[in-house]
C-alpha cells in the first residue's frame, strides 16, 4: 500500500467501482468533473453528450473511488439510443455502488421511474444525488427529498450543487461510507486510465459541438488516426477527424474560409496541450458519412 494513503482511525481502508447514473441533463459530468477536479467528461447545455463509458479515479484518504460515468437513461428510439441504454444498464453488474444524479429544478420523472425499476433488481446501494439546488427553493427542495426518500430505500439522499462543488464532500462521505471495505485499485497519482487518443477525441467532439451552437446537432463523432508522441513526449502530433452525416453538416463545421474549423481546432489543441502538458501539433479533416448515427457497422467503428 502506498504511503500517501492513511486508512482511517478504524484502519478501514474502502473502496469500489460507482456508476453514475441520471437522465439526461441531470449534471452527471459536471459532478464527475468536480469530483475528479479535473475536465475529463464533456458537458455541454445540450442533452445526451456523453456516449462513452468513462473511467475515472477518486482518492481519499480513506477510500478510493472507481467512476464509470454512463450516459442518460432514456428510451430508446434509434440505434444510437439503444446503445447507450445497455451500456448504461450492463455497468450495473459491474459495480459496488450506484450513485443517482437528478435534477432537482427538472427531474425527468419517466426516466427516473425506469431507473428505480432496474436499481430495484441490481441489490446494489443506492446514493441519490439532488442535483442543481442552486437554483431550487428551500421548501421544493424538502419536498423533493421526502418525495425520493419514500420512493427507494436509497442509502442517503445528498442535495448537491455540481456547478458551485457545494456539498459534493458530504456526498462523497455519504458514498464511502456505503462501499464495502477494500484496498485500493489504483495508485494515488492515477486519475485515469483513458487512453490519450480517447481524450483527445473527446476534446475536440466538445469544441466541435460548443463552437457550432444550435446549429450541429448530435450527428457529430470523432476519430483520432494518428497520435505519435515526439522528441521524447515533447510534443504530440495528432490526425484527427470529424464525422458528420450530411454536406451541410460539414459547412457549418468547416465555416467560412474554413474559419470555424479553425477556431475549433485552436481551443481543442489548447485543452489537449494543458491535459498532456506537452506542445500539440493538431490537424483536422472532416468528412461526410451519411446516417451514421442510425448505422449500427459506422457506430461500432465509433466504439459506441
Ligand atoms: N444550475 C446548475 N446547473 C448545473 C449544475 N450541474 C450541472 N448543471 C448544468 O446542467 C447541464 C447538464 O450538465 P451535464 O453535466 O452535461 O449533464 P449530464 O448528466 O452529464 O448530461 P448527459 O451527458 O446528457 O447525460 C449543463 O448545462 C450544466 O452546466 C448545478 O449544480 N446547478
Amino acid at each position: 500500500m502506498n504511503n500517501e494513503i492513511n486508512p482511517d482511525a478504524t484502519g478501514a481502508f474502502r473502496s469500489g467501482y460507482v456508476a453514475i447514473l441520471g437522465a439526461p441533463n441531470a449534471g452527471k459530468s459536471t459532478l464527475l468533473n468536480r469530483m475528479l477536479g479535473q475536465k475529463l467528461s464533456i458537458t455541454s447545455k445540450k442533452p445526451q453528450t456523453t456516449r462513452n463509458r468513462i473511467l475515472g479515479v477518486v482518492h481519499r484518504q480513506s477510500s478510493q473511488m472507481v467512476f464509470l460515468d454512463t450516459p442518460g437513461i432514456h428510451r430508446a428510439r434509434n440505434p444510437l439510443n439503444t446503445r447507450i441504454v445497455d451500456a448504461a444498464l450492463s455497468t450495473l453488474a459491474e459495480v459496488d455502488l450506484i450513485l443517482l444524479v437528478v435534477d432537482a429544478i427538472n427531474p425527468d420523472k419517466a426516466s427516473e421511474q425506469l431507473l428505480l425499476e432496474k436499481l430495484d433488481q441490481h441489490q446494489r446501494p443506492v446514493v441519490l444525488a439532488l442535483n442543481k439546488i442552486d437554483q431550487v427553493q428551500r421548501p421544493a427542495l424538502l419536498s423533493q427529498i421526502e418525495h425520493w426518500s419514500a420512493a427507494f430505500d436509497f442509502s442517503a439522499v445528498v442535495p448537491i450543487s455540481a456547478k458551485r462543488g457545494e456539498q459534493v464532500d458530504r456526498l462523497l462521505d455519504a458514498m464511502e461510507a456505503a462501499l464495502p471495505p477494500g484496498p485500493p485499485f489504483f495508485p494515488p497519482e492515477s486519475l485515469t486510465d483513458l487512453p490519450m487518443r480517447f481524450i483527445a477525441a473527446e476534446m475536440i467532439r466538445e469544441k466541435a459541438i460548443r463552437l457550432t451552437g444550435q446549429e450541429i446537432p448530435y450527428a457529430v463523432a470523432v476519430t483520432v488516426d494518428l497520435f505519435k508522441e515526439e522528441k521524447n513526449g515533447a510534443l504530440a502530433r495528432i490526425h484527427a477527424t470529424i464525422h458528420v452525416e450530411r454536406d451541410s453538416q460539414k459547412g457549418i463545421v468547416i465555416g467560412k474560409n474554413g474559419a470555424k474549423l479553425k477556431q475549433i481546432g485552436e481551443a481543442a489543441r489548447q485543452e489537449i496541450e494543458n491535459l498532456l502538458a506537452t506542445k500539440v501539433f493538431l490537424k483536422l479533416f472532416v468528412r461526410v458519412q451519411k446516417n451514421w448515427t442510425k448505422d449500427t457497422k459506422a457506430l461500432r467503428k465509433f466504439g459506441y
